[in-house]
């Protein structure tokens, strides 16, 4: 090496003492350079490959595992600190528009209409009938994508009438300007006032109207309220003012709903026979695609309801959607949808038939379709 080569020059050289000293000095000064350079060299090794709080050994893998034995809490702090960083970086607002928009899932899950519609009041009501399939005429039309729909009844026209238009309105879902809000309470059909108050709101307004036969129409009312108050009088008790006589009791509600041709005289003394729509309560389960196909037609929406939107389930006997609006699974309507009637004597259910007859007959003629309820 030139450091030996270089001592052995200075030995042969010199013998005085001054040059053996400067040997050993020099000797010294090296070795003491030497020993410092590898200490620090080290220090720069072990630096690099060890948890300095820079590194972490890739997450999963058994190496990893049994290195992070030592220091879990460093490397775990660390992917923490580089999560909440990358959150800070993404949630950083690149432009004023998504810097408004707050980015939490429910908000991104948001239609678009529910993020910038506006509340309207609605432009077609199903106002009945009470067990008509008012539920099902909802569920189904609000798969549209032009269709934004309450989905409770707000009962406004019946009861919550001095609650005013702009407590009504806060209730609705937010709509764009090309789609329509809707909403259904069955019992708006026999209100009194109903027709008025919906007319005063905007005489514009589209109304549909699901009817069954109201003899079976009562039978399902009667079947509901006896789910919930299992004490009540028989069907035939409430039915008749005296059944042997054939005397039918009007007053009571079961009965009356059923009546249709009255209750529609009313709402003709506001409405137009066009802004009116009937929904035949037998066909919306027995062809649930025609029956909205004319329901899309009268609201003015294109048919993007058909065939292909339902499925006959054999276990529920109703059709249902194969895809709903709210999620991506199949659904049918709810328990209380399709249960299974009390048994009424047959007797009893020809008596009301005969008693239905002329109402019928007049509401065929009046609305311009056969039910073919007999
Ligand atoms: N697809 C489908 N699935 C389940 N049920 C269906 C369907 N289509 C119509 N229907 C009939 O709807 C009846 C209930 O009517 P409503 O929804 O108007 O009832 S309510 O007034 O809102 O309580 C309900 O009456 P009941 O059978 O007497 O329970 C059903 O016959």
């Amino acid at each position: 090496s030139p450091f030996l080569d270089m001592a052995h020059r200075l030995i042969s050289s010199a013998n005085t003492s001054s040059a053996r000293f400067a040997f050993i000095f020099t000797v010294s000064l090296s070795c003491t350079y030497l020993f410092y350079s590898i200490l620090f060299c080290r220090s720069t090794i072990m630096t690099n490959q060890g948890y300095d709080g820079k590194r972490c050994p890739p997450s999963g893998s058994a190496a990893a595992g049994k290195k992070l034995l030592g220091k879990p809490e460093i490397c775990a702090s660390l992917e923490v600190r580089s999560a909440l960083l990358e959150t800070a970086a993404q949630k950083a607002p690149r432009d004023p528009v998504k810097a408004a928009v707050p980015t939490d899932n429910k908000y991104r899950n948001m239609s678009v209409a529910q993020k910038y519609g506006n509340k309207k009041l609605p432009n077609a009501l199903i106002v009945g009938v009470k067990k008509g399939g008012t539920r099902a005429v909802l569920e189904f039309i609000r798969i549209h994508p032009d269709v934004r729909a309450l989905g409770t009844e707000p009962h406004f026209f019946d009861r919550n009438y001095d609650r005013g238009l702009d407590w009504y309105r806060s209730l609705m879902p937010r709509t764009l300007d090309s789609q329509i809000t809707l909403e259904k309470t069955p019992s708006y059909f026999v209100t009194r006032e109903a027709p008025r108050r919906i007319s005063s709101m905007s005489h514009e307004t589209k109304l549909i109207v699901v009817v069954r036969n109201p003899v079976t129409r009562a039978i399902s009312d009667y079947t509901q309220t006896l789910s919930k108050k299992p004490e009540i009088p028989t069907f035939e008790e409430l039915a008749f003012k005296n059944r042997s006589l054939g005397i039918v009791d009007t007053s009571w509600n079961a009965i009356r709903i059923g009546m249709y041709i009255l209750h529609l005289e009313n709402w003709l003394q506001y409405f137009r026979p066009s802004q009116m729509h009937f929904v035949s309560g037998e066909r919306l389960i027995t062809d649930p695609a025609g029956e909205m196909g004319r329901v899309q037609d009268f609201l003015g929406l294109k048919r993007i309801i058909t065939d292909k939107h339902f499925y006959f389930n054999r276990t529920k006997g109703f059709p249902c959607l194969k895809k709903p609006e709210s999620s991506s699974q199949p659904r049918c309507l709810g328990k209380s949808k399709g249960r299974t009637h009390v048994q009424i004597d047959q007797e009893v259910i020809e008596q009301l038939q005969e008693f239905y007859r002329p109402f019928n007959i007049k509401f065929f003629e009046i609305v311009g379709h056969d039910f073919k309820w007999d």
